[in-house]
Formats: structure tokens, sequence, C-alpha cells
């Protein structure tokens, strides 16, 4: 029986082993990390992470051929395909600070692997990584000369949180890149039959180990790239009385640019974009080509714009300031159907409004109070580092309230900043809401999820994402 086994359990790790143990019933694969707290909850009825039909997944084959466990260097030792699928966050200190990935979690599973083989072994690199790691873990692997041959290979993993399962069952692509030697193709051979129990052949890609490193930062680069071009556009439908979403339907119908990935939005979040973006506007730095540097640093820009666009509006129509006005925010993961926090948008809309003396109350049906206030307090680009190595008592915030109820969070505040779209945040009775706000009652929606007109029927000066502005908004001179 062919043995798997993957360093890091986290959005990744977790549902991509418990996918691939789901489709392969004669492999064993083993999931290890360094948290205790994180492998037992994997362990448990109540998984570390929320995912749409994992739970699921992960019951059907959990104690069969997938395993949780601790035991990181007993489980790499025996296993005949290694994959490393921890942290690469951006670096806080020292060279490339800000920018740069730091692959010191990387580093120290890459030396391990090194320090507790006995056998040859495949090494994938999940974790997205800069165009070029292969090759300095190539030379950590074999620094100790055991006469064990390590193949590495780049396997980028393209879910997106939320719809992970989705992904990983139906890939739009599986890409595998490892060295053209005859060992390399062996290698890749070999994790292309892992994938082959499920994904169709033409789906399954194989290309040299720098193209599959690259393509990964270009993907999120792309992808990226279009939310911050509507994003763009949405300030200018904004002074023209355009509309976003018709000016994205229109666009979209264009056959080579496609429908999807243009929603405007208060700013794009999450682990991924901001942080891929600047480790490959690095990389050009460092490879003498700054125009290329630039042009993908804007992406980085408008999107820190859009946020910083809509803390304007939100303060610019309540009177130029919103102090001691309660303002409930609903959402705080990312995106919906996530509890992930890392990087939301609304983190840097609290803190805005918060810099405005606001009083916040804010729901979201799958963060805790703890995860939000740990957020709050976080210094920048800490949050993707392993949990043990972040602040962990949260902060009191006490213009904060967090509370488990949409209409509770609404109830007498000044006004409403949708920041997630959560789809109960479309069935809400806003009638309700209404009556029950400080008059006027405001309703800014970072995500274009509620019909403007209805809501302006109800009553609420109405402020939406790249839409009509309502005339109350509209007679504001301010510098957006
Ligand atoms: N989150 C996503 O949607 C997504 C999608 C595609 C790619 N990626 C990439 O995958 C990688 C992992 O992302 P994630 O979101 O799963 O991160 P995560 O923080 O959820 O999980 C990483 C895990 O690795 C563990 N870890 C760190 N060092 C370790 C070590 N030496 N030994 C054992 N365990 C160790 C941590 O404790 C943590 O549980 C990143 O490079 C990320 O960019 C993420
Ligand atoms: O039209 C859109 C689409 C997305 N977003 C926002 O963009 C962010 C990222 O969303 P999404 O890409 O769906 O989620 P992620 O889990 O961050 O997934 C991205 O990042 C992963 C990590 O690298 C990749 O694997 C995925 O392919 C890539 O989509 C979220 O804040 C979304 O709300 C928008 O504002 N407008």
């Amino acid at each position: 029986m062919v043995k798997i086994c993957c360093i890091g359990a986290g959005y990744v790790g977790g549902p991509t082993m418990a996918m691939i143990a789901l489709k392969c019933p004669d492999i064993e694969v083993v999931v290890v990390d360094i948290s205790k707290p994180r492998i037992a909850a994997w362990n448990s009825d109540d998984l570390p992470i929320y995912e749409p039909g994992l739970d699921d997944v992960v019951k059907s084959c959990r104690g069969k051929n997938l395993f949780f466990s601790t035991e990181v260097e007993k489980h790499v030792a025996e296993a005949d395909i290694v994959f490393v699928s921890v942290n690469t966050p951006t670096k806080t200190r020292g060279l490339g600070a800000g920018k740069a990935a730091d692959l010191t979690y990387w580093e120290s599973a890459a030396r391990m692997i090194a320090d507790v083989s006995k056998s040859d072994k495949i090494v994938v690199e999940k974790s997205t990584v800069p165009v070029k790691t292969a090759e300095a873990i190539e030379k950590i692997l074999t620094h100790n000369n055991k006469g064990i041959n390590f193949q590495i290979l780049s396997n980028p993993e393209f879910l997106a949180e939320g719809t992970a399962i989705e992904d990983l069952d139906m890939p739009d692509r599986v890409l595998i890149g490892g060295r053209m030697t005859p060992e390399g193709q062996k290698a890749v051979a070999a994790l292309k039959a892992v994938y082959a129990h499920w994904v169709p052949e033409d789906r399954i890609i194989t290309t040299n180990l720098w193209s599959a490193e690259l393509s990964k930062l270009a993907a999120n680069a792309f992808l990226a790239q279009r939310i911050s071009s509507i994003n763009a556009m949405s300030a200018l439908c904004e002074s023209t009385g355009a509309d976003v979403n018709e000016v994205a339907f229109a666009v979209g119908k264009d056959s080579r640019i496609g429908p999807k990935f243009l929603n405007a939005s208060v700013g794009f979040g999450g682990s991924c974009f901001q942080k891929d973006i600047l480790n490959l506007v690095y990389i050009c730095e460092c490879n003498g080509l700054p125009e290329v540097a630039n042009y993908w640093k804007q992406v980085v820009s408008i999107n820190d714009y859009q946020k910083t666009r809509f803390v304007k509006r939100v303060v610019s129509s309540m009177f130029n300031t919103v102090s001691g006005k309660k303002i409930a925010v609903l959402g705080f993961a990312f995106k919906k159907d996530t509890g992930d926090t890392r990087e939301t948008p609304a983190i840097d809309v609290c803190h805005g409004l918060l810099g405005d003396k606001a009083l916040l109350s804010i729901y979201d049906p799958q963060v805790t109070e703890e995860q939000m206030k740990r957020d709050l307090a976080m210094n920048k680009f800490d949050w993707d580092h392993p949990q043990h190595l972040q602040p962990q008592s949260p902060t009191a915030f006490k213009q904060v309230s967090v509370v488990w109820d949409a209409y509770d969070a609404c109830k007498d505040a000044h006004g409403i900043c949708i920041i997630t779209e959560w789809d109960e945040f479309k069935k809400l009775d806003y009638q309700k809401i209404y009556d029950n706000m400080q008059k006027p009652a405001f309703l800014f929606d970072g995500r274009n999820v509620l019909n403007v007109e209805e809501m302006r029927k109800i009553g609420f000066v109405v402020y939406s994402i790249g839409k009509p502005l309502d005339p109350w908004v509209k007679d504001l001179q301010v510098s957006i």
C-alpha cells in the first residue's frame, strides 16, 4: 500500500488529503501537524475549519485510510510521498520584509524530512512558494548525503475556501511540475497516478518545476487583477452614474473575458491574493524587473484604495463623523462559507471606523468573538503564522461588541456595513431592521447583495459599491 504523509493540517492539507483518502482507498494518508489542538480537532466531531461538505468526507475515511497525528517524524519516515503544506506567510522582518515569502516553516519541514528519512521519497510542494524554491529544497534534502534519493515535485493547490470540496472533487486542472530527468518523470508519473483515481487525464497537466511554481503565483495574480480591475471601475461608476453590475455583465459577455470573478466588492481578502502578489513583486524586483513589479503592485494598491474608499463613504455620509455612533458590521470572514478571517477586508474597515471612534457591533455566523478580537489586535502579516506563534489573549476593545444575531447587531444602530456576502444577509427582514434603527438609517453594502431600490423604498440611505449614488451621498463633496 502506498503511504502518503502530509505535513501541515490546515485549510489546504486537511481537505486535500481527505479528498485523496476518499478517492484512493488503496492509499493510506496521514496528515501531521505540530499543533496539538489542531490535530485533536481533526480527530473530533468539531473540525478545525468550516468548509461545506468537509465533515462528510472526513467522517467517511477517518480511521480507515485517513489519519491525523502529531507524530510528525514517524509518519514522514514511513511515507513514500510527503506533501508539504505548511504556512508560507509574508516576511515581517529582515531582507524582503513586507513582500518576500517567509520560508522558515518550509525549511524546517525539509530539514526534518532529510533527518528522519531512511528510504527514497517523493517530496511534493503543496504550499505556494516562490519560483525556484524547489532548488533550495533539493539542497536541504540532500545536505546530509545519506544516499537517499529525494525527488521534488511542485503540485500547487488551486482550491478556493468555501468551495474546497467541490474544487477538489472536480478541479479545473491538477498541475504537477518535476525535473526533466528519468527519475523526475517517474516521480511525476507516480503522483499523476494518485490524482488519476478521480481526475480525468486531460485535466492533469505536467510541466517543468519552475513553470508549475510560477503558474500558481500567476493564477492568483490574474484572479486578483480581475477584482482590482472591476473595483477600479466601480469608483468610476459612482462618479458617472454607471452601474458596475451592468458594466461587469456587458464586459463579461465577451467570451474572451468571461463572466466570472467580476463582482465588485469592498476589496479582496483571504490568505493568498495579497501575500502571493507581494511575493511575485519581490521576485520581479530580485530579477531586475522593476516595471513588472510595479505593474503587479498596483493590484494590491487598488485593493487598499477600495477598502479606504468604503470607510470614507461611511464616515462622510454620516455627517463626517461616526464618533460614538453604533455601526453594525455584518460579516467578518473574508468571503461567505468560511470562518477564515485571514486578511479579511473587515479588519481594515473596522480599523478605519474605530479610528473615527465608532462603536461596532459585529455579527458573523462562523467567526468567534475571540478570533475577531485577536484579528483586530494583530500586527500586519502575523495572521498567517502558525497559531501558537500568534498573540494568544484577545485584546479587549471597549468600542467593539460581538453578537450572535444580525438583528441584535443592528438594533439602535445608526448604520449597517455588509462586509461578507453570507446568503442569510439577503434574507433578513430589513423593514424590521430599519424600524429598530436610529434615523436617518444608513446601509453600506460592501458586497452588492441587496436590492438598492427596495432598501431605499424602506427608507434607508443606501451606498452600494459602484451603483448610482443615493442623492444623499451624491450631494456630499468628498474626496474619495
Ligand atoms: N488557504 C487556501 O485556500 C490555500 C489555497 C491554495 C494554496 N494555499 C497555500 O497552502 C499553504 C498552506 O496554507 P493553509 O491555508 O493550509 O495554511 P494553514 O495555516 O491553515 O496550515 C498550515 C499548517 O502547517 C502547520 N505547520 C507549520 N510548520 C509546520 C512544521 N514544521 N511541521 C508540521 N506542521 C507545520 C501549522 O501548524 C498549520 O496548521 C500556503 O502556502 C498557502 O499559500 C492556501
Ligand atoms: O468577483 C469576485 C471574486 C472574489 N472576490 C473576493 O476575493 C477574495 C478571494 O476569493 P476567492 O478567490 O474565491 O477565495 P480564496 O480562498 O482566497 O481562493 C484564492 O486563493 C487560493 C489560494 O491560493 C487559490 O487556491 C484559489 O484558486 C483562489 O481563488 C475574497 O475576499 C472574495 O470575496 C471579490 O471581491 N470579487
